[in-house]
This record gives structure tokens, C-alpha cells and sequence, in this order.
């Protein structure tokens, strides 16, 4: 399969959430049109990002919904279940830890680590104790968890990033607002980014 522009990917994943929920309520058909519709992105936009992974949709009938939802968490890797670690118990990490979507959507966060020395030991979630980062290579070797969330404070993020990197983390969803410098694929969240994008729509009036 040709490699996909990754604004499809992005949108792939907005996709599979719609059809999730049309899935919920026993929809078994959706039209391009209607997913545009629902999502706000321009039809033709919907039918070009469909199109990388061959015709599944009918002219005129539209795309059977379950089809199309697996097709899309095939295309994702949703199918196997990623297991996560986090590091930095803090605000950020312990609200990944408890977020009970993640797991639904296949991702296990199966540890959490941290250095204060007075979180090390607290229960996060029933499954969860905060763990010392002194545990994190032996955790690592042992559990091969291929996905790290880094919660923890910018000046922290990129001597872990590349700790993460030797160890064999695939990789990384940075909540520290930092670039980091390794190689291995990263996702950046950072809540003022979308602050600083929304005022300039704001401020000229865009919709
Ligand atoms: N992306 C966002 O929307 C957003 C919002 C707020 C904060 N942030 C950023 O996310 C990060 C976490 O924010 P927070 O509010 O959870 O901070 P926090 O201070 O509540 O938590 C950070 C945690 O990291 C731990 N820590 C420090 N060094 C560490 C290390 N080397 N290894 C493991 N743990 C370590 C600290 O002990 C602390 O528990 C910060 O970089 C912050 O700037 C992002």
C-alpha cells in the first residue's frame, strides 16, 4: 500500500470514532456525504481518503459501516492490543493513566513511573502504583511495552526520550513542550498550540 499522508491518518482515527458511534446506534449504512456532513470535512476530502485503501464504498449505497470501521482499525494497528507506559505521575500522567478510553480503543498503560521520592508507591488506579524510575530498564527488558507517554517536565523529556529510544520504546506521545531529538516516531500534545490556533480564527472572524 502506498504510504498515506499522515492529515489521512489523523483523520482515519476521527473517522473510526464517528462510525464507532453510528456502530452503537445500529446504523449499517453511511454515505460519504454523510460522514462530511458530521465531521465537517469537505466530501470530496472524505472520498480522497477512503480511496487509499481501495473501493469499499457503493455509488449511491454508500459504505457498509462495520466494514468500513474495521477496515480503518486494520489500517490504524488497533487490532493488536499496544501496551503503554507512562512517565510522571503528575497532573497529566496520573489523567492518561485513569482515562478508561484508552483502553477501549486497545492501548494498556500498564506502568507509571516517577522520581518524588512521595508518589513513588501511591496507588493511581486499582491496577496501577506509581513506580521509581530506578525500576524503568529492568521494567522495560522484561514487559517490552512499545508505546511511552511522557508527562513530565521539559527539561526531563528528551534525556528520557532517548533512554526510551535504547531500551526499544516504538513510540512516543510528548506532553512536555519540548522538541525531542530522537528517531523513533513522536506525537505532540500541547494544549496551548490549539489556544494560539483558535484565537487567530477568533480574531479574523473564520469559522
Ligand atoms: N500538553 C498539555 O496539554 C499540557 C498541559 C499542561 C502541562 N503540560 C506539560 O506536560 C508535562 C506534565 O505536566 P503536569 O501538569 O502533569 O506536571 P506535574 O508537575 O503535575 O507532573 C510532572 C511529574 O513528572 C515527574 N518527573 C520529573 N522528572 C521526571 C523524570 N525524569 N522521570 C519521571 N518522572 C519525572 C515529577 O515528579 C511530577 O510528578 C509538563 O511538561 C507540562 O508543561 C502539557
Amino acid at each position: 500500500m502506498q504510504e498515506i499522508p499522515k492529515p489521512t491518518i489523523r483523520r482515519l482515527a476521527v473517522y473510526y470514532r464517528c462510525l464507532e458511534r453510528l456502530e452503537q446506534k445500529n446504523v449499517e449504512k453511511v454515505s460519504s456525504k454523510e460522514l462530511s456532513k458530521m465531521l465537517k470535512i469537505k466530501d470530496s476530502q472524505v472520498r480522497k481518503d477512503l480511496s487509499y485503501f481501495g473501493t469499499f464504498g457503493r455509488r449511491g449505497v454508500g459504505y457498509n459501516v462495520k466494514e468500513l470501521k474495521e477496515k480503518i482499525k486494520e489500517i490504524l494497528g488497533l487490532n493488536k492490543q499496544w501496551s503503554v507506559i507512562i512517565l510522571g505521575a503528575g497532573n497529566i500522567g496520573k489523567a492518561i493513566a485513569r482515562y478508561k478510553q484508552i483502553e477501549k480503543d486497545n492501548f494498556k498503560v500498564v506502568a507509571v513511573f516517577d522520581v518524588d521520592k512521595r508518589k513513588i508507591g501511591t496507588q493511581i488506579t486499582p491496577e496501577l502504583t506509581v513506580r521509581s524510575l530506578d525500576e524503568l530498564d529492568e521494567f522495560v527488558k522484561k514487559n517490552k511495552p512499545e508505546i511511552a507517554v511522557l508527562a513530565v517536565p521539559a527539561d526531563a523529556a528528551n534525556p528520557l526520550a532517548e533512554r526510551l529510544e535504547k531500551l526499544g520504546i516504538k513510540g512516543i506521545i510528548c506532553f512536555a513542550p519540548v522538541t525531542l531529538t530522537c528517531s523513533i516516531p513522536v506525537e505532540y500534545v500541547d494544549i496551548t498550540v490549539f489556544f494560539k490556533t483558535l484565537v487567530h480564527f477568533i480574531s479574523r472572524g473564520i469559522q
